[in-house]
C-alpha cells in the first residue's frame, strides 16, 4: 500500500506554545486511521495543519508522496483531494438533503444558479448513489433542518464525498450520536475507505476498537505510539498518559 499522507518534522507554534513538536506521522492509502490521545494532545491541530487552516513553523506535509501541502491555501488543498469535516455540521438547513448534495457537486456556480440549473441523468445518479451511501435515501426531499443530529453529520460527510476526496479528515464524527447512529457511522467510514483513506480524531474507544485499521496515540504534540488498537492498548505508556484523566478510555 502506498503512503497517502506523511508529515515530516512538523512544528506548530501558538505564540511560543508548541502544540505540535517535530511530528513525523504517516498513513497508508485505503486505511481507516484513528488519532487518539488526551485533551490538548494536538490531534485537532494536526488536522488543521493537513487541511491548511494552521501553518506549521517548520516541516512539510506530503500528500500522495509528492504534493507538499504546507505552502498551499485551504481551497487548493480541497482541490488536491483532501476533505475536512469539522465537529459542527456545515450544512444548509433551509435546503433539502438532495439540494445540499447538489450544491456540493457544483462548487463553480453560485447558489441560485446551481439550484436553478437542470441536472443531467448522470448527475442525478451520482447524488442518488451518495444518498444511499449515507443512509438518507428516504429523506432526500426533506429539509436538512428536520434531520437528527446523526443524520446531519452523515449529510455533511456525503457533501464532502461529492467532491471526490482521496483523503477524508473527520473530527469527532460520532460525538453526541446515539449508539445506533455511531454504529452506522462506523460502517459508513468503512464503506468510504474501500475507495478512499480516512483519518479520524475520536475519544470514543469502543468506536476506535471496532472500526480502526491503525491507531496513532498523540501526547503533548508528539506521537506516543502507533499500531493496531490491541497493540496500542497494551502499551504501558498509553495507560500512563490517560491515568487520572480517562483511565477507563484505554481499558
Ligand atoms: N489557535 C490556538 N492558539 C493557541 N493555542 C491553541 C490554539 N489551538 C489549539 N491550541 C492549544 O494547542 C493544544 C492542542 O490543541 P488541540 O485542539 O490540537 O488538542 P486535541 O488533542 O485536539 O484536544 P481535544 O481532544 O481536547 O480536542 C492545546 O493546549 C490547545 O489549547
Amino acid at each position: 500500500m502506498s503512503t497517502i499522507l506523511c508529515t515530516r518534522n512538523i512544528t506548530v507554534d501558538f505564540d511560543g506554545f508548541k502544540a505540535i513538536q517535530e511530528l513525523n506521522f504517516q498513513m497508508k492509502q485505503g486505511e481507516v486511521h484513528f488519532l487518539i490521545g488526551p485533551n490538548g494532545a494536538g490531534k485537532t491541530t494536526l488536522l488543521d495543519v493537513i487541511c491548511g487552516k494552521v501553518k506549521p513553523v517548520q516541516g512539510e506535509v506530503l500528500f500522495k508522496e509528492t504534493i507538499d501541502l504546507t505552502n498551499k491555501q485551504e481551497h487548493e488543498i480541497v482541490r488536491y483531494g483532501v476533505g475536512r469535516k469539522f465537529q459542527a455540521p456545515a450544512i444548509f438547513v433551509g435546503l433539502t438533503v438532495f439540494e445540499n448534495l447538489e450544491l456540493s457537486m457544483k462548487q463553480n456556480r453560485g447558489l441560485l444558479s446551481t439550484l436553478r440549473a437542470k441536472l443531467t441523468d448522470g448527475e442525478r445518479a451520482v447524488i442518488g448513489k451518495q444518498l444511499a451511501m449515507i443512509n438518507l435515501e428516504d429523506r432526500a426531499n426533506d429539509k436538512a433542518s428536520s434531520l437528527s443530529h446523526g443524520q446531519k453529520q452523515w449529510l455533511e460527510i456525503g457533501m464532502l464525498l461529492m467532491q471526490e476526496p482521496e483523503l477524508l479528515l473527520l473530527d469527532e464524527p460520532v460525538a453526541g450520536m446515539t449508539q445506533t447512529e455511531t454504529e452506522k457511522t462506523g460502517k459508513l467510514i468503512q464503506e468510504i475507505a474501500k475507495s478512499r483513506s480516512v483519518l479520524v480524531v475520536d475519544h470514543d474507544m469502543d468506536f476506535v476498537r471496532k472500526f480502526s485499521d491503525r491507531v496513532t496515540v498523540m501526547h503533548e504534540g508528539k506521537i506516543l505510539c502507533e499500531g493496531t488498537i490491541t497493540e496500542v492498548q497494551e502499551d504501558s505508556r498509553v495507560a500512563e498518559v490517560y491515568l487520572g484523566r480517562r483511565k477507563e478510555a484505554v481499558c
